[in-house]
């Protein structure tokens, strides 16, 4: 019988100098700003990355560079999980909106999908945050499991 599910048998190493994600649908950005300018100064030494509404906010609130990429209704929530997928993503930071219905609703599940699927660590509200920004893994490498996409397609190719 195929396994259903790819095995987590591969490791990767998540860098010193994270590649951190930063969204906040609309009625969340207040707070994600009020989140990013209290941990400013940690933020500061990591590569940030956000859809473009979001990064734009950041990028001007904070004086840090946030590479944007398209607004999350045109795609941007795609161009993120596809770097997760790539595993060019270490950490994701999503205030989604748990009271406003998004344009783009199957785009935000598949991001959310994609990153527990590649075991990628996500905040979805300021105290997670807290907690990610706290680690002491932020500023070290660290070593973690992701399923075996080789295995995997050679399992379903005999
Ligand atoms: O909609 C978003 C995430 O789903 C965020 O997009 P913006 O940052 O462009 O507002």
């Amino acid at each position: 019988m195929t396994d259903s599910r790819p095995q987590r048998s591969v490791r990767r190493t998540l860098p010193a100098r994270k590649r951190i994600a930063l969204i906040a649908h609309d009625g969340k950005k207040a707070e994600l700003l009020e989140w990013a300018a209290r941990w400013r100064d940690t933020l500061a030494k990591h590569e940030l990355v956000g859809t473009g509404t979001t990064a734009g906010r950041l990028s001007a609130s904070l004086g840090l560079e946030v590479e944007g990429l398209m607004s999350g209704p045109l795609g941007g929530d795609q161009q993120i999980g596809a770097r997760i997928t790539e595993q060019r993503l270490d950490l994701l930071v999503f205030f989604w909106d748990p009271f406003a219905p998004q344009p783009h609703d199957p785009d935000v599940k598949a991001l959310l999908r994609l990153a527990a699927l590649w075991n990628v660590p996500v905040a979805c509200n300021a105290a997670s945050a807290d907690f990610l920004a706290s680690s002491p893994w932020l500023d070290q490498s660290y070593e973690m499991a992701i399923p075996d996409a080789e295995a995997w397609v050679a399992s379903r190719n005999p």
